[in-house]
């Protein structure tokens, strides 16, 4: 719902135009995601080299996309934080660490995964 109109829910259309201009103001805003961008940019490239299989790329394109929308997820839970507590407070300041806390993790996991998914890839071509 937006605040002031009358409609209950956006157009499906004008739902996505405004999930591609979060999109855009969170990669214009954050370093991290443009380095989580770059990062699969990287392992395409990679896989390309490799000749990854169908399910490799498919396990590629899913540890992207998870990362990124985690960091998205963190962007807008520290947008939210920001909103309601400007000021210093020891809860805004464990709410951020832990989202930032939930992309570390994932963005560990999703580097093992990748490292398994090339590590067999090049085993393959030996
Ligand atoms: N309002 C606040 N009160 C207390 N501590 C805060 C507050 N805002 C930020 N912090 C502390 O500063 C850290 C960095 O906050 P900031 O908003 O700069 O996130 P960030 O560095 O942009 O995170 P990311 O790198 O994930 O984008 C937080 O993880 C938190 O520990």
């Amino acid at each position: 719902m937006i605040p002031g109109s009358d409609s209950d829910h956006p157009s499906f259309l004008k739902s996505f135009l405004f999930a591609v201009q979060g999109f855009r103001f969170a990669v214009r805003s954050e370093r991290n995601i443009k380095v989580m961008l770059c990062g699969g940019v990287l392992a395409v490239v990679a896989g390309l080299v490799l000749q990854l299989d169908l399910l490799s790329w498919g396990i590629i394109f899913l540890c992207c996309g998870v990362v990124i929308s985690a960091e998205l997820v963190n962007t807008a839970i520290e947008t939210v934080v920001d909103l309601v507590s400007p000021e210093f407070h020891p809860l805004a300041g464990r709410a951020k660490d832990i989202a930032a806390a939930a992309v570390w993790v994932l963005s560990l996991m999703v580097a093992l995964v990748g490292l398994a998914v090339f590590a067999n890839a090049l085993l393959a071509r030996l």
